[in-house]
C-alpha cells in the first residue's frame, strides 16, 4: 500500500500534525493508499511557497509559461494507461472513462495553453488630449483550487491550466475520496521542472484546510467544483477578503423528448447521459420528460437498454458500468429509492445494491427507473448524482418548461425536437447555463460550463473562464507635459 505525502514548495511532505487518511477502492473496499491529512498549519506553508513563485512566474511570458505546460502534458500522456488506472482504483470509474479522463485533463490544459498569445488588453480613447488609457490583464496572484471526486484528475487540470498560463501559482486540494491522481499530477510537473512552489498539492478535509485555505488572506481566487452546500460555505468563508469565487455546482439537468423526436437517437442520449460513470456528472440526465404521444415506444425501447446494462469491474472492457465511489453515496441511493417508493411512484427496473459473489464488497448499485413520477416529488428536485432515473410524462411544452425551471438548480438541460422556433425560444424560456439540443451531454473546452442559480457563479472553460484568472488594470497616461 502507497503513503502519499503532500506536495509543497517542490517537496513531498507529511501533515504538520503527522495524520494520513486512508482511500479506499469503491469495487472492493480495500484501503489502497493513505495520504496526509493537513490542515491550517499546511495551508500555510503551501500559501507561503505559491506567493514566492508566483512574483517570477508572472516575470515570464505567456507562451514560455505554457511551453512548460505543454511539457507537462507530455508527461501525462506518457503515464495515461498508469494514470487511468489509479483513477478505477479510487473512484470507480470504468477504465474506459477513466482514459477518456487522462486525455481530458491533457486537452484541458492544452486550451488553456492556447491563450497563451491572446492575452489582450485595450487602449481606450481619453477625453483628454494627449491622454492613453491603458486597460492590462494581469494575473491575480495565487489561486486556491477545490476540487470533486468524480473526475479529480479532469478537474484539476480544468483550472491549473488556465491559472498557470494566465501568470497564476495554484494551490490544489482534492477530496478526501479521490485525491492519489492529482498527487501523481504534481510528480510528473515536478519531473518537468515546474518552478518549486508555482503548483502545490495539498490533502485534507474541505471543513478544515480548505476552510483554512478560502479564507486566507493572500487567496485572491478561489475555484471550486463540488456540492451546493460545499460551495456556499465557501462564499461565506471567501467574503472576508473578497476573493473572487468561480463555482461549479450540483446540477439537476432536465432530459425533454418531445413529440417529433428521433425516438432512437433520444434513447440512446437518455441513456448514456444518466448511467454515464454511474450518474456521477454534473450535467447528467437528472429527470427524464417524455411527451406522452410518443411514451410507450421510448419507454420500451430504453427500459430494455437498462436492464442490459452490465455492471461489474470497471477494470473489464466489458463492464457498463462501476461502483458508487463510497459508502455514504450507496446509503443515499437506498434513501431516495425507499423515499420515492413512499411518495408514490413506481419502481419498474433496479431499486437496490446488487448481489452475488463478485458483489460482496464495494458500493454497487441497480441501475434503476421510476415512472409514474410527479413533479411535485422529491426525485424530480433533489440531486442524485447517481443511476436511478425518474420519468415523469407530460402533454404540452409549456407544461414541460414550467417543469424544468421548476428547479433550485440550472445548470444544463438536453430537449430532443426539431421544431427549431422551440429551441430558439429556449435562448429567453429555460433558466440554465448549458442546453444539448438532439444529442447528450458532454460539454467542450470552447463553451462555456456556466451554472445558474444554485448550480454555481462564474462559471468555467472557454473564453470567459480564461479570463476569470486574470485581473484588470487600468492606467491614464498623461503625456501632455
Ligand atoms: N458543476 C460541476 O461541474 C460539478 C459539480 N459536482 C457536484 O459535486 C458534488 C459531488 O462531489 P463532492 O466531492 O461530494 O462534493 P463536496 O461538495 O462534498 O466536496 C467538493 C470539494 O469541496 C471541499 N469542501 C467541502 N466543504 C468545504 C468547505 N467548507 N470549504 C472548503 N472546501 C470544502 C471538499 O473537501 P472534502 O470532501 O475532501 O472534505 C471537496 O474537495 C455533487 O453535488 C455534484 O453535483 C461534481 C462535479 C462537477
Ligand atoms: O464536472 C463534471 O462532472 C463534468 O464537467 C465532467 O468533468 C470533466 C469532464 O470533461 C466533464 O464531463
Amino acid at each position: 500500500m502507497k503513503n502519499y505525502q503532500m506536495y509543497i514548495n517542490g517537496s513531498w511532505i507529511d501533515a504538520k500534525s503527522g495524520a494520513t487518511a486512508e482511500v479506499l477502492n469503491p469495487s472492493t473496499e480495500e484501503v489502497i493508499a493513505t495520504v496526509a491529512n493537513g490542515d491550517e498549519t499546511d495551508a500555510e506553508l503551501a500559501m507561503s511557497a505559491a506567493l514566492a513563485a508566483q512574483k517570477q512566474w508572472r516575470k515570464l511570458p505567456a507562451r514560455k509559461r505554457a511551453e512548460k505546460l505543454y511539457e507537462l502534458v507530455a508527461e501525462i500522456k506518457a503515464n495515461r494507461d498508469f494514470l487511468a488506472k489509479l483513477l478505477v482504483q479510487e473512484q470507480g470509474k470504468l477504465l474506459k472513462v477513466a482514459r477518456m479522463e487522462v486525455d481530458v485533463t491533457c486537452s484541458f490544459i492544452e486550451y488553456a495553453c492556447e491563450w497563451a498569445r491572446h492575452i489582450e488588453g485595450d487602449i481606450v480613447e481619453s477625453d483628454n488630449p494627449d491622454e492613453h488609457i491603458w486597460i492590462h490583464k494581469v494575473p491575480r496572484g495565487v489561486v486556491v483550487a477545490i476540487t470533486a471526486w468524480n473526475f479529480p484528475l479532469a478537474l484539476a487540470g480544468r483550472k491549473i491550466g488556465p491559472a498557470l498560463v494566465a501568470g497564476n501559482a495554484i494551490i490544489v486540494k482534492p477530496t478526501t475520496e479521490t485525491p492519489l491522481a492529482t498527487l501523481e499530477l504534481a510528480k510528473l510537473a515536478d519531473k518537468v521542472g515546474l518552478p518549486k512552489g508555482l503548483l502545490n498539492v495539498v490533502t485534507g478535509p474541505g471543513r478544515t484546510l480548505g476552510d483554512a485555505l478560502v479564507r486566507h488572506p493572500s487567496t485572491s481566487m478561489i475555484s471550486m467544483t463540488g456540492s451546493t452546500p460545499a460551495g456556499q460555505a465557501i462564499v461565506r468563508a471567501a467574503s472576508d477578503n473578497l476573493a473572487h469565487v468561480q463555482l461549479e455546482l450540483g446540477g439537476k439537468a432536465p432530459f425533454i423528448v418531445l413529440e417529433d423526436a428521433n425516438i432512437d437517437a433520444a434513447v440512446d442520449a437518455a441513456l448514456s447521459s444518466k448511467f454515464d460513470n454511474c450518474g456521477q456528472v454534473c450535467t447528467c440526465n437528472e429527470r427524464l420528460y417524455v411527451h406522452q404521444a410518443i411514451y410507450t415506444e421510448f419507454m420500451d425501447k430504453l427500459l430494455a437498454k437498462v436492464k442490459a446494462i452490465k455492471v461489474g469491474d470497471p477494470m473489464n472492457e466489458d463492464s457498463d458500468m462501476g461502483p458508487k465511489v463510497s459508502a455514504k453515496e450507496l446509503a443515499n441511493m437506498e434513501a431516495m429509492v425507499a423515499k420515492a417508493i413512499e411518495e408514490g411512484a413506481t419502481l419498474v427496473t433496479g431499486g437496490k445494491r446488487l448481489s452475488g459473489e463478485e458483489f460482496e464488497k464495494g458500493y454497487w448499485f441497480e441501475p434503476t427507473v421510476f415512472t409514474d413520477v410527479t413533479q411535485d416529488m422529491s426525485l424530480v428536485h433533489e440531486e442524485i448524482f447517481g443511476p436511478i432515473l425518474p420519468v415523469v410524462k407530460f402533454a404540452e411544452f409549456d407544461e414541460v418548461i414550467n417543469y424544468a425551471n421548476d428547479s433550485e438548480y440550472g445548470l444544463s438541460a438536453m430537449i430532443f425536437t426539431n421544431r427549431i422556433k422551440l429551441v430558439m425560444d429556449l435562448v429567453n424560456d429555460l433558466e440554465c447555463g448549458e442546453i444539448y439540443v438532439n444529442r447528450g451531454h458532454g460539454e467542450q473546452h470552447q463553451g462555456f460550463h456556466n451554472g445558474y442559480k444554485l448550480s454555481g457563479s462564474g462559471g468555467e472553460d472557454g473564453k470567459y473562464g480564461f479570463e476569470q484568472y486574470l485581473e484588470k488594470k487600468t492606467f491614464y497616461v498623461d503625456f501632455s507635459k
